[in-house]
């Protein structure tokens, strides 16, 4: 696996800027670019990047998305007085030309290119691109909102023809619908792209027809392209986990790419003037961290929008503290989706229901009670305040519909995965974790007997469960000490083992600890403090085992595709560990499990968003030790 982190950054793309008075494109200065990298160096984040240089994207390149007649009309105006640049503007729906805008903007071509050859390459392992002027409104013919040659389009392109590529996912997190990208690759499906928007009923520019939910591509492909229209501002984290837990995590691991490119505008970001959406910088980690799970971690993360500049400079720095592998930040606040939120989430998701397996189960029946189109719902209830929740009119259609969505977020945010009888998958020996090991000393037996000897002396008579635990005390002692991120230990007996670590954790201070027990749980500490939460992944119903508050089962078993994997783990397990927000993972494998290595590895990888990325995985498989295990990234 490829390591280090490819920043790109050439302080000749802020020469760009308005000569005339627009307020329409006076937020896109040069300083969005020039106080990023200043944010990015006060964080001593550039010096642990590898510098890939900017170079000119070239016109070959260019035209593998637009027209020649484009290229020329762009080419042409480095020469043009301020007089005929504003009139060649005035052609485009919020665009504006200055003598060097051609050269700035094959400059942020083929810095998104130099990206996509650094990682393609292996010389690094994923990147980010500081470009401006930014790409993904421009057309095949045409620039707009602020753009004029789609960057990420164009990296796209040229990762099918030069790396024989078949399998690409944009992911555009930017608050505007990236509609360029959307015409580009609507009827390809090697490209899966995904959007959301603010769209408010298609109120919001660019205020196309074609932004929301039930564009879903067309001809070959269909289902490839995913618009998920945000019809209230105010979204804040938890919609966005939900939006990635709900809809693109799920579609993004069916796919499979081989690639992932981000659009990464932050106007989504709390205090940008165009998004007014309130998701804090902390969720761009969050979110970068999910798509490193990805193409073995093949990311180049590509700047779109973003016009608050202290917004903007936090949630970049944000994104590569993450990419280089950085714990990531605890999210806190309220961890369920609002109403409107959850609306358009079943919206698209029943929009792509004939497109994905991992639909197949989906219950669409709501539509029949809903009116399938928001903006009917939208005028029912037309005299509500634009605040964040629509009220409860005295229309008892909308009182249906509120009621009903209340019900179905339930669903939404726990879905009882479909329970399917499957083989286990044979496990390789693949490598668990990643590298950076750190082996620590074991903890003496006397000092486990009295650590030990409040709850489970008489289960911990033998010296080898005895010593077991000392190597997963000493790791936790580590953990608990924030000495070190995270840790494996080897048990014979892995519910021991967790069980212990979680009395050990709570008594340590610990107020919230998340236990995901995979395999069949013998012992279930009492979590009736609700200072532990566990969630138990078992192939059968544990016979007399009551499911108390705190102490759920999921009893599925791994599916040829495992998509079940994903459904739960992505529609289940992560909403409900995210709304626990933990201070403490612990990952217990025990024998007869039902996940195969590789699932385990990806729960754990995924897992790592919450506490900070401190988790302590007890595997009780002999085979996981004989390969060269090692820890998860710190
Ligand atoms: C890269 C980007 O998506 O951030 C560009 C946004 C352009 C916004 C244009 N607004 C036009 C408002 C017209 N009433
Ligand atoms: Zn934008």
């Amino acid at each position: 696996m490829a390591s280090g982190t490819a920043l790109i950054y050439d302080e000749k793309m802020a020469t760009h800027k308005l000569l005339w008075s627009d307020p329409i494109c006076d937020i896109e200065v040069p300083e969005r670019l020039s106080s990023s990298y200043e944010q990015l160096k006060s964080y001593h984040l550039v010096e642990r990047c590898v510098p890939v240089p900017a170079r000119e994207g070239s016109e070959e390149e260019i035209l593998l998305v637009h027209s020649l007649e484009h290229l020329e009309v762009a080419k042409s105006t480095q020469t043009m007085n301020e007089e005929e640049l504003k009139r060649v503007s005035e052609n485009y729906d919020a665009f504006f030309f200055h003598p060097s805008t051609y050269h700035c903007a094959r400059l942020a071509v083929g810095a998104t290119l130099q990206l996509v050859d650094a990682v393609m390459s292996g010389e690094v392992r994923n990147g980010m691109a500081l470009v401006r002027p930014p790409g993904h409104h421009s057309q095949r013919n045409a620039a707009n909102g602020f753009c004029l040659f789609n960057n990420v389009a164009i990296a796209a392109e040229y990762a099918k023809l030069k790396y024989g590529l078949q399998r690409i996912l944009i992911v555009d997190w930017d608050v505007h619908h990236g509609q360029g990208i959307q015409y580009i690759f609507e009827e390809d499906p090697s490209v899966l792209y995904f959007s959301w928007h603010r769209y408010e009923h298609q109120e919001f520019w660019p205020s196309l027809k074609e932004s929301d939910y039930d564009a879903v591509g067309l001809g070959k492909g269909k289902g490839f392209n995913i618009n998920l229209p945000w019809n209230k501002v105010g979204m804040g984290n938890s919609d966005y986990l939900a939006a990635f837990f709900h809809v693109l995590l799920p579609m993004a691991f069916e796919f499979d790419p081989e690639l992932v490119i981000v659009s990464s505008g932050y106007d989504s970001g709390i205090g940008d003037p165009e998004g007014q959406m309130n998701a804090t910088p902390e969720v761009f980690a969050h979110l970068t961290h999910f798509l490193m799970q990805l193409a073995n971690g093949k990311l180049c993360v590509i700047l779109e929008g973003g016009y608050h500049l202290k917004s903007l400079g936090e949630s970049v720095c944000m994104t590569v503290k993450t990419l280089l592998g950085d714990p990531v930040p605890q999210i806190t606040g309220e961890m369920a989706p609002c109403l409107s939120a959850v609306e358009s989430i079943q919206n698209v998701r029943a929009a792509h229901k004939p497109y994905w397996k991992w639909l197949a189960y989906e219950d669409t029946s709501f539509l029949q009670n809903l009116s399938t189109k928001s903006h009917l719902l939208k005028k029912a209830n037309s005299n509500t305040s634009t605040e964040h929740e629509t009220k409860i009119t005295n229309n008892n259609n909308t009182v249906k519909v509120e009621r009903f969505l209340e019900l179905h977020m339930k669903n939404i945010l726990f879905p009882v995965p479909p329970i399917k009888t499957a083989t286990i998958g044979s496990e390789g020996s693949e490598h668990f974790l990643s590298e950076h090991v750190q082996l620590v000393k074991e903890m003496d037996k006397t000092e486990i007997k009295s650590l030990v000897s409040g709850f489970y002396a008489d289960l911990v008579e033998e010296d080898k469960i005895l010593l077991s635990l000392g190597s997963m005390l000493a790791i936790l002692d580590k953990i608990l000490k924030k000495e070190v991120c995270n840790g494996i230990a080897a048990s014979p007996t892995a519910a021991l083992s967790a069980a212990v670590a979680l009395r050990h954790s709570v008594r340590f201070g610990f107020q919230r600890v998340l236990c995901v027990f995979v395999g069949d749980m013998q012992i279930t500490p009492n979590t009736e403090d609700g200072k532990m939460l566990i969630i138990n992944i078992c192939e059968k119903e544990q016979p007399g085992k009551t499911s108390c508050k705190h102490c759920i089962s999921l009893n599925w078993k791994e599916d040829a595709e495992g998509n079940d994997f994903f459904s739960a783990v992505l529609g289940f397990i992560l909403p409900v560990a995210y709304s626990y927000q933990p201070n403490l993972t612990v990952i217990a494998v025990g024998p007869n499990r039902s996940l195969g290595i590789s699932g385990i590895s990806l729960l754990v990888a995924l897992l790592q968003g919450l506490a900070e990325s401190r988790i302590v995985a007890v595997i009780e498989h002999p085979v996981v030790l004989s390969t060269t295990v090692s820890l998860c990234d710190l």
